[in-house]
């Protein structure tokens, strides 16, 4: 990187940035809570305005849009007084159900004085964890935009503890992009687009214009929380690119006071980080397993286990599994993991954690003897396996 807006190392190839938003055809544009609420100053009427007319115009152009928000914790905390993020967790909530009541009234307000459609769609993890909710929320979505409404999601942060949630809304966005197989992901945020380093910390970052989608140079770039308003800072963005990256979905990360971003990028104008995805879609079912947050439990796989999976594409089988971690049933959804606990896949299980334990190295041809009867004579098939 020799100027400010060189590309990354592993760059992309030139004009696939540029083309990233103009060729796709569905888009998830993503508006971080630092933006909407003007660094917590209350909603930003006048920004959102922006973006509705941006997304109004995206359509005009042919393009679906779905729209992922925050700032409802930000601007109930403001409607309830609270000059700091309450630390108990039901004054977030209570602050969530406040706020959420805000965004939703001035999207549709700035939405409709452009004659869109708007629904508010709020989602839980559990959501995209259960598959029958996942295809639902799935259909609701597509038949929303085929009726031409801009769905606007959030967190139903009113429902959710700590421990299951989704907490950045860039995480939010790509399960988003691949729960709808979007083409792009737009994250507009307080910055330029992704730095060499915080540009709050160090004024000499450099600005990258584009790179590859899960290449580990960008996570170590983006180390660090980001501002006090917003949750997941620069990391969360780099890992979501990544994750949208699996849908075949290409991000941008952009400022989200740029004048125009949306419509320029549109017509192919380079704004902002192009990460794009290098990586073939993963069917809709593998897609759903990697999209999991968390795993019912895990399976921990000899070297020998590790090579067949992740080298010969095999099935794994109970003699290559030295240990497991957590209850399960069967067809649960299990990590694999080697030796130093690194996940290298996850599939769908045929045998409880239970009958795991005692057919684990074991050749298959004894499970019989052990159980009494055989389920299949792999623990998980490769047809249910995805690699990680
Ligand atoms: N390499 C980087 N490039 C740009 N911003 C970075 C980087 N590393 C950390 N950040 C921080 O991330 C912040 C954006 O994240 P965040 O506040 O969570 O935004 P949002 O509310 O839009 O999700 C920036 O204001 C910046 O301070
Ligand atoms: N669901 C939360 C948003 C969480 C959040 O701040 O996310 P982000 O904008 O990614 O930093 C809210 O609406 O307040």
């Amino acid at each position: 990187m020799n100027s400010a807006t060189d590309s990354h190392s592993a760059a992309a190839p030139d004009g696939v940035a540029d083309s990233v938003i103009r060729q796709a055809s569905r888009i998830i544009v993503k508006v971080g809570s630092s933006l909407v609420t003007n660094e917590g100053r209350g909603l930003d009427h006048a920004a959102i305005a922006r973006w509705a007319a941006q997304i109004s115009t995206l359509r005009t152009l042919g393009k679906e849009v779905v729209l992922v928000s925050s700032g409802a914790i930000a601007e109930g905390m403001l409607r309830l007084g609270f000059t700091a993020r309450p630390t108990d967790i039901h004054e977030l909530q209570a602050c969530a159900a406040v706020g959420q009541m805000g965004l939703a009234q001035i999207y549709e307000t700035s939405f409709r004085s452009h004659g869109v459609k708007t629904a508010q769609v709020l989602l839980t993890h559990a959501d995209l964890a259960d598959r029958e909710r996942y295809l639902n929320a799935r259909s609701t979505l597509t038949t929303l935009l085929r009726l031409h409404v801009v769905p606007i999601i959030n967190e139903n942060d009113t429902v959710v503890t700590d421990e299951i949630k989704f907490g950045d809304n860039d995480t939010l966005g790509a399960l988003v992009a691949n729960l709808i197989e979007a083409d792009a992901l737009v994250i507009l945020t307080d910055q330029k687009g992704l730095y060499s380093a915080d540009p709050r910390k160090d004024p000499s970052a450099r600005l990258i214009a584009r790179a590859q989608a899960g290449d580990d140079a960008l996570e170590a770039m983006a180390g660090g929380a980001g501002s006090s308003i917003g949750r997941g800072g620069m990391l969360t963005k780099v890992l979501a690119a990544r994750r949208a990256a699996r849908s075949g979905a290409h991000t941008v990360i952009a400022w989200g006071r740029e004048d125009n971003a949306l419509v320029r990028l549109a017509h192919g104008e380079a704004i902002g980080t192009a990460l794009t995805a290098p990586t073939a879609r993963l069917t809709a079912r593998r897609q759903w397993m990697v999209d999991h947050l968390h795993t019912a439990g895990e399976l921990v796989l000899d070297a020998g286990a590790v090579q067949k999976l992740a080298r010969e594409g095999k099935s794994l089988l109970p003699i290559g599994v030295s240990a497991v971690r957590g209850e399960f049933r069967r067809g649960a959804l299990v990590g694999c993991v080697d030796a130093d606990g690194r996940e290298i896949a996850r599939g769908l299980v045929n045998y409880t954690s239970a009958e795991v334990k005692r057919i684990m190295r074991h050749p298959s041809s004894e499970i019989e003897g052990i159980l009494g009867y055989v389920e299949a004579p792999e623990l998980v098939h490769r047809d249910n396996l995805v690699l990680l």
